[in-house]
């Protein structure tokens, strides 16, 4: 697996009967876990949460979510002026973010009601040991 994140594009189709949203090109083979986050609001912000070896894949199913990534120099210290990345993943425009290994992530809902599904190759017991937390504020001061 690479070790840049990615956005893989997926597609809608409708029809009379409504809409179906894929994202082909997205192998669920390396998968092991999966679970869902829905914000109570849209100012709650979950950051940063980082892993050096545990990769995610972020899709969003209702709604829209603005994600920020952040590569790493550090896990010890890292600097403060590192490249922010920056996406919103929505539902009318479904692609999943791959985000490997050595990045941080944090996100908040745009929208209400929104929700994020996040997928795993970790489980639950090895994701912890590889679980890293920055200050919310850190690389990004207005979110
Ligand atoms: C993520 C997750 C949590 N849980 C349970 C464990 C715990 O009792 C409760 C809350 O989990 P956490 O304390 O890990 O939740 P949280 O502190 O929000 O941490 C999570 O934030 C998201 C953004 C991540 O990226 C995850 O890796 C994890 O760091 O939910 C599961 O059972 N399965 C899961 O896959």
């Amino acid at each position: 697996m690479s070790n840049e994140h990615q956005i893989i594009e997926g597609d809608l189709f409708s029809d009379n009967r409504g809409t179906l949203s894929f994202v082909n090109a997205f192998s669920l083979q390396p998968i092991v876990r999966f679970y869902e986050i829905a914000h109570n609001d849209t100012t709650t912000i979950r950051a940063w949460q980082a892993h050096k070896k545990e990769s995610k894949w972020f899709y969003c199913s209702r709604g829209a979510f603005r994600i920020n990534l952040v590569k790493l120099d550090t896990f010890d210290n890292p600097s403060d002026d590192l490249e922010v990345f920056s996406f919103e993943l929505n539902e009318n425009k479904p692609q999943i973010l791959y985000i490997p290994g050595g990045y941080a992530n944090g996100f908040k809902a745009i929208t209400d009601d929104a929700k994020l599904m996040v997928f795993s190759n970790f489980d639950l017991e090895t994701s912890k040991q590889d679980d890293y937390r920055f200050e919310t504020n850190k690389w990004i001061n207005k979110w």
